[in-house]
């Protein structure tokens, strides 16, 4: 079903301009990495704070009110999937671009719903990028999100082989690789290796509602490896779900059979002897399914920055203190997450810098007297 994608653009020329109508996470992220290989972007959002932010960040800038004198090469719809069809008409009607392209999560009711409306399917290419984070908006966006990942392009019979063309280009300069596929078997695909994972993950969070402070003290990261995608949007997934409930039922079905096993097997266990077969059965299953992912998808080639952690004292001021120490030491921090320790007033704040930066930041915030550990 699904083919790769051929390099020959039908004889458009590259693909230098672009309107992403859309400035969320993954709008203003296509619109950041375009940019970033050079791409003229125009970026449109109905709501003026997200737009103002998008541009803020050098995703590109506003698009103008009145039809431009010449269409861009692409428009690609990065709004909700309920809005796409709507979105793209409307993009279509005004001749913004010559191929259009969305990023929704779900590709039959997206078609289904620009076929209702007229919209031109010759250029439209329905795609996917499947990159993405638990957090919305532009302020979550970033330009290497989609680097190394997937991007599904779902054409209808009707697409132009240069629409299709174009709008992988613009899936290889955000770093993805295009795989073309039709839309129902990309959201049968999808309903296994992100929505139903998604609705697993929220089922097993919702469980922590139900643990007292001292229980959520002891979580350790596998509870937030496997609950991560949990802190998504409740609008926005209720929406994928409800676009695919078909295939994402059918998944969900499977997993309730397996746990509904297990947990019937650990209610008849009788001491630590008792026979397990079926929690063994899906274990057994489980990892030899994991070890199905493939790696080179997952793999994402981000740059490889060092990280240094730093203990720290729970007290105001001590964070502003230490960026001021790491940047009077010339050294620029890519990334920091913060770390406290239950009960104690500490806590890690772990420093992403790159690697050639690394011995000079630990030289410049040990001599201040920071209690830095690398190598950990
Ligand atoms: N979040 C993810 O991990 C992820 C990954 C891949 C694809 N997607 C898909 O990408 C799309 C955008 O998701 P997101 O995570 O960026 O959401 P988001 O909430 O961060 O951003 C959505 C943006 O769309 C704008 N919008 C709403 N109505 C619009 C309209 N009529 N015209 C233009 N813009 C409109 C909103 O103002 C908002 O800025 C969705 O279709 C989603 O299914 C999401
Ligand atoms: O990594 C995440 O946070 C995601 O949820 C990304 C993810 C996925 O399931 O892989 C989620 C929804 C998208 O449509 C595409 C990608």
């Amino acid at each position: 079903m699904e083919e790769t994608v051929t390099t020959d653009h039908g004889g458009r020329p590259d693909v230098e301009r672009v309107v992403v109508l859309g400035t969320g996470l993954i709008g203003t992220s296509i619109a950041l990495a375009l940019r970033s290989r050079g791409v003229d972007v125009a970026l449109s959002d109905p709501d003026p704070a997200s737009l103002r932010m998008a541009a803020d960040l050098g995703a590109g800038r506003p698009l103008e009110e009145n039809t431009p004198a010449v269409p861009a090469d692409v428009a690609v719809v990065a709004a909700p999937p309920e809005v796409v069809p709507e979105v793209l008409k409307k993009a279509q009607d005004r001749g913004l671009a010559q191929v259009y392209t969305d990023a929704a999560s779900v590709k039959s009711s997206v078609v289904a719903g620009a076929e209702r409306l007229g919209c031109d399917l010759a250029t439209f290419v329905p795609g996917h990028p499947m990159g993405g984070r638990e957090k919305s908006g532009p302020g979550a966006a970033r330009s290497d999100l989609f680097l190394g990942r997937s991007w599904a392009l779902c054409p209808t019979g009707k697409a132009d082989a240069g629409a299709v063309a174009a709008v992988s280009q613009v899936s290889r300069l955000c770093g993805a690789d295009p795989l073309v596929l039709d839309p129902a078997a990309h959201d049968r695909a999808v309903a296994l290796v992100s929505h139903a994972p998604h609705m697993a993950a929220s089922a097993m969070a919702a469980r922590l509602l139900e643990g007292d402070a001292s229980a959520l003290a002891l979580a350790g990261q596998g509870v937030r490896d496997v609950t991560r995608v949990a802190g998504g949007d409740p609008g926005m997934w209720t929406a994928i779900l409800s676009h695919n409930a078909a295939p994402v039922a059918g998944v969900l079905r499977g997993i309730a059979e397996d746990l509904t096993a297990t947990a019937h097997s650990l209610e008849q266990a009788q001491g630590p002897d008792a026979d397990l077969a079926p929690v063994r059965d899906v274990l057994e299953r489980g990892r030899t399914g994991q070890g199905r992912l493939p790696g080179k998808h997952g793999a994402v080639r981000r740059p490889a920055w060092a990280v240094l952690p730093v203990v720290v004292s729970d007290e105001p001021g001590v964070l502003g203190r230490l960026f001021v120490a790491a940047g009077e030491a010339g050294v620029n921090i890519e990334d920091v997450r913060i770390e406290h320790t239950p009960g104690l007033p500490m806590g890690t704040v772990s420093l992403s810098v790159l690697p050639e930066a690394e011995d000079t930041l630990v030289r410049a915030l040990s001599a201040a007297g920071w209690s830095v550990h690398p190598g950990r």
